[in-house]
């Protein structure tokens, strides 16, 4: 540690944890150390989808160039193409609802080649340890924080990044910890706020998720769109995204069910299980002909039930902060949770690997963290859930209020820009502007002290 500015322990190997460790780990002067609860490093047998300011990301950290290696083409840089196709989808006769166009590419990955290649750039002074699930940490007088894992074993670090996804224990104990300290003050109503935001809420929707193999779907449909592009079949009470990964041997295959009427009820059931075809094929009688295929190809696969974490009022406390899904989970409606987990990642290393932000300056750095990137991502997930509603036609009742064909029309053109409002963030350069406003704010802090 001589030579070290502090030590980072972070929690949760996920796709936000591991981003967080390649990042930090550039700089020497930092100590990091990643602690994982599952006993192997990896991720769900699912496709995920990175817009064009995500990517730039993963082009600086240099994973970029090994990722290109699965895509069936390296991705457009500054030409504008088309991202996502949206159909109308819930009556036989479907048609062309939307055509998202971004400047860029949305690329699109099986999760497993992802992770894989985060794991191979993650350098070996990143020290890793497995099974290692955390319960709680506590600060002592010196702010060194100690951490408690399930098997009995404990660590030290100087800063604890809280990685650790929806049920995050870092999550459970920073807002205990500042809940028993407003109660100390007197202040119930604060301390009932921060307790509420520990246990995540179901948003009132359910996802299926499953990967088809594309040989499988040509046999059947030789020119079905989903072996070649991003589609989304959208339609009242739910929608399907499917796109092809792996250099299109695979289809990546997820259906939404909607019951937005009960978001923030308990989830009855098991969040995350295994269910038959038969489960996920039920809501969607009488859609298009392409779905009708697409579900017929699917076998067996996972049914999630979609929670999100209420708005957090900080997503840090002195030396501990938290990222992604642990600090923000969200719904997949705008394809977004694990890109913000990344740029949260990327924004939290930059103003640690500052180096004006020495061991004392920790909270400081941490708090211009927490005032970029808190406002940009809960944002998003308020964007994601509005999607939702969107791509399900429950934020209208459409149908019945637009009966004639020119009020629908006029509806539908509404609709449309409101898809396109919805998804700008995904071209626009606020990365750049982040890492700046962020070294920039390090600077004036440090020069006020
Ligand atoms: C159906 C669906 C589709 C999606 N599609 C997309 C998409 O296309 N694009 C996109 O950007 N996002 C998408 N998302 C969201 C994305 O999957 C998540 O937001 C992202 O995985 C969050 O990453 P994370 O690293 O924060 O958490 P996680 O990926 O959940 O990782 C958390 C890690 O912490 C570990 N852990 C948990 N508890 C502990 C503990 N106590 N101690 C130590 N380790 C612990 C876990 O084992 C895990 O490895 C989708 C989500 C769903 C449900």
């Amino acid at each position: 540690m001589a030579d070290k500015r502090f030590r980072v322990a972070i929690c949760g190997a996920g796709v936000g944890g591991m981003v967080c460790a390649l990042a930090l780990a550039r700089d020497p002067s930092i100590e990091v150390e990643l602690y994982e609860a599952t006993s192997r490093f990896g991720e769900i047998g699912a496709g995920i989808g990175i817009w064009p300011r995500t990517w730039k990301i993963l082009e600086q950290l240099h994973v970029a160039e090994d990722l290109v290696c699965v895509l069936p083409a390296p991705p457009a840089h500054d030409t504008e193409a088309i991202a996502l196709t949206m159909r109308r989808s819930d009556k036989p006769e479907g048609h062309d609802f939307h055509k998202l166009k971004i400047k860029g590419s949305l690329v699109v990955l099986h999760r497993a080649d992802f992770h894989r290649v985060l794991l191979k750039h993650l350098p070996p002074q990143c020290k890793t340890h497995l099974s290692k699930r955390l319960l709680r940490y506590s600060q002592d007088n010196s702010g060194s924080i100690h951490l408690q894992f399930n098997d009995g074993s404990t660590a030290i670090c100087d800063v604890l990044v809280g990685a650790d996804g929806l049920k995050s224990a870092v999550r459970a104990t920073l807002l205990d910890l500042e809940a028993q300290a407003a109660r100390v003050r007197g202040d119930a109503q604060a301390a009932g706020f921060l307790e509420s935001c520990i246990v995540p809420k179901w948003s009132g929707e359910v996802s299926y998720r499953t990967l088809v193999p594309a040989i499988k779907l040509r046999e059947k449909v030789p020119n079905h769109r989903a072996l070649t592009h991003n589609i989304q079949y959208i339609g009242r009470g739910g929608y399907i995204v499917a796109y092809p990964i792996s250099k299109g041997e695979t289809v990546n295959f997820v259906a939404f069910r909607t019951s937005h009427e009960l978001k923030g009820t308990e989830f009855n059931g098991p969040w995350v299980t295994n269910v038959s075809a038969q489960e996920f094929q039920a809501g969607f009688d009488g859609w298009e002909a392409e779905v009708t295929q697409l579900l017929q190809c699917a076998e067996k696969g996972m049914r999630w039930a979609i929670h999100e974490v209420k708005p957090l009022q900080s997503f840090v406390s002195g030396r501990v902060a938290l990222i992604g899904d642990a600090a923000h989970a969200m719904t997949p409606n705008q394809g977004s949770g694990a890109g913000q987990a990344i740029e949260d990642a990327y924004i939290l290393a930059t103003v640690l690997g500052n180096p004006l932000t020495s061991i004392d300056a920790i909270p400081e750095a941490l708090t211009i963290y927490d005032t970029i990137r808190r406002p940009f991502a809960q944002d998003i997930a308020e964007r994601s859930f509005s999607n939702g509603l969107l791509f399900s036609f429950d934020r209208d009742n459409y149908e019945s209020e637009f009966p004639d064909e020119e009020s629908k029309r006029n509806k539908l053109k509404e609709l449309r820009s409101s898809v396109t409002e919805q998804w700008k963030w995904a071209w626009s350069t606020t990365l750049d502007g982040a890492v700046a406003e962020a070294n920039e704010r390090l600077q004036k802090a440090h020069a006020g002290n």
